[in-house]
């Protein structure tokens, strides 16, 4: 099969059980495409298995390599694996800011759903691009449905800033019925009474560290909990730049950090105020409060849990081929594996495609990226995750056809 486009990767590295390739031929090299089996331990072969180490017949920094192992059946497969069965996956895609993470995640979520999942896809990012990535409206803080692919498939963009303004003003009316509504849809009723006390309005004004979490923890224990959610087989995240996606999987310790300074500040203002404090019964309050708060927390542990379990999580990191985006991913992956969350694929995108005819910018980028891949394959953390590698395309990728593109060349 000849192939002259340049939307089209010269080298697609997945992983599957099977090991089929397809074979093109172009100017002056041959590129494999489909489902090349891979592991990142490919140097060292355990006995039984077969490996290939193909190079492209182009100069040594213009080249793609690949390393091909054929996987034992517990190692990464490809998207066969990942579209699997009916029981709910998740899949969390993250890395540093503007690698491609929602662009990976919109494309992952509409290929499950032309797959035959009712798919969810979630942006906890608060600097969401999902409504871009799908060239729709999807703001506003409720499921939406994204139109085009076979199946369902919603987004949800969860707004800390907007649900921190309404949970503001529904404070400063209704006597506090509008609050224990709305907090009551973010899974967070049981805080109500907690919270009822303090003046939320100020709280809110100078929010204690860690509530845009909440926000999005309350979601995540809606996904478990909610009628609304059950029908959706597999939920895919697009998490926010590092530092808020390793916070967010720390829940029952921000949790318990959190539940520990409205405590604190809850005593701090009962106790500023013992004389009204006898009157509203303070000390049965805090008692009950404090067993809706350790519920809380259990549920929280659960999550957990389920964010750490192999069967039915993972968590993809997405980078670029440049030394400094590698080297953060190197450092996500190290905490990720310090969480207990499973991972096991990394996606290399906006690689160069291949080219015949190189300019010198051109030539000195592939060089660049050609060293981020040595860094990779280098690297104690990345080295042992599947690598995906993923072009950087001529289009811009918007609106479902081209998420359907994108995804047709990264999930196989
Ligand atoms: N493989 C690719 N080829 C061409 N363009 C790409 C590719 N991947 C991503 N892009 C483009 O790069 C830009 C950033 O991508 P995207 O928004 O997916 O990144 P992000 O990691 O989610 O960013 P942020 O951290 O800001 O949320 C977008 O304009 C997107 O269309």
């Amino acid at each position: 099969m000849a192939t002259t486009s340049c939307c089209v990767p010269s080298t697609s590295t997945t992983c599957s059980s099977s090991f089929s390739l397809r074979v093109k031929r172009n100017s002056n090299s041959l590129s494999f495409m489909g489902s090349l089996s891979f592991s990142s331990n490919a140097n060292s072969l355990s006995a039984g298995f077969v490996s290939l180490s193909i190079k492209q017949n182009r100069p040594r920094n213009n080249s793609l390599q690949v390393r091909s192992v054929a996987a034992p059946s517990e190692a990464v497969a490809g998207f066969d694996e990942m579209v699997s069965g009916t029981q709910r996956k998740y899949y969390m895609l993250g890395g540093k800011g503007g690698v491609g993470k929602t662009s990976c995640a919109a494309s992952l979520a509409v290929k499950f759903a032309n797959s035959g999942h009712p798919t969810l896809v979630v942006s906890t990012d608060p600097a969401h691009s999902l409504s871009d990535s799908f060239a729709q409206d999807l703001t506003g803080g409720q499921l939406v449905p994204v139109e085009g692919p076979d199946c369902p498939l919603f987004a949800l963009e969860i707004n800390p800033e907007k649900a921190r303004e309404e949970f503001r003003s529904v404070t400063q009316k209704n006597g506090g019925t509008g609050m224990k509504d709305l907090m009551d849809g973010m899974g967070l009723g049981m805080l109500v009474e907690q919270l009822g006390e303090l003046k939320l309005g100020e709280l809110l004004d100078t929010p204690p560290p860690g509530l845009d979490e909440a926000i999005a923890i309350s979601k995540v224990i809606q996904f478990l909990e909610s009628q609304e959610y059950s029908m959706f087989t597999r939920i895919v995240f697009d998490t926010a730049p590092t530092g808020h996606t390793l916070r967010l999987l720390s829940l029952p310790d921000f949790l318990d950090a959190s539940i520990g300074k409205i405590l604190k500040l809850r005593q701090k203002i009962t106790s500023a105020t013992s004389a009204i404090k006898s009157v509203f019964g303070q000390e049965e309050t805090r008692e009950d409060a404090s067993d809706k708060l350790e519920r809380l927390r259990e549920r929280m542990v659960k999550v957990r849990e389920l964010f750490r379990d192999k069967d039915s999580t993972e968590f993809v990191i997405v980078t670029i081929p440049t030394v400094m985006a590698v080297s953060e991913s190197s450092r996500l992956s190290a905490s990720l594996k310090k969480e207990n969350v499973p991972v096991k694929r990394l996606i290399v995108n906006q690689l160069l495609p291949p080219s015949a005819s190189d300019c010198k910018f051109c030539a000195m980028k592939r060089k660049d990226q050609m060293r981020a891949l040595d860094v990779i394959q280098g690297d104690p953390e990345l080295s042992s995750l599947t690598m995906i590698q993923a072009p950087l395309v001529d289009v811009e990728i918007r609106g479902v056809p081209a998420l359907k593109f994108l995804g047709d060349i990264v999930w196989k």
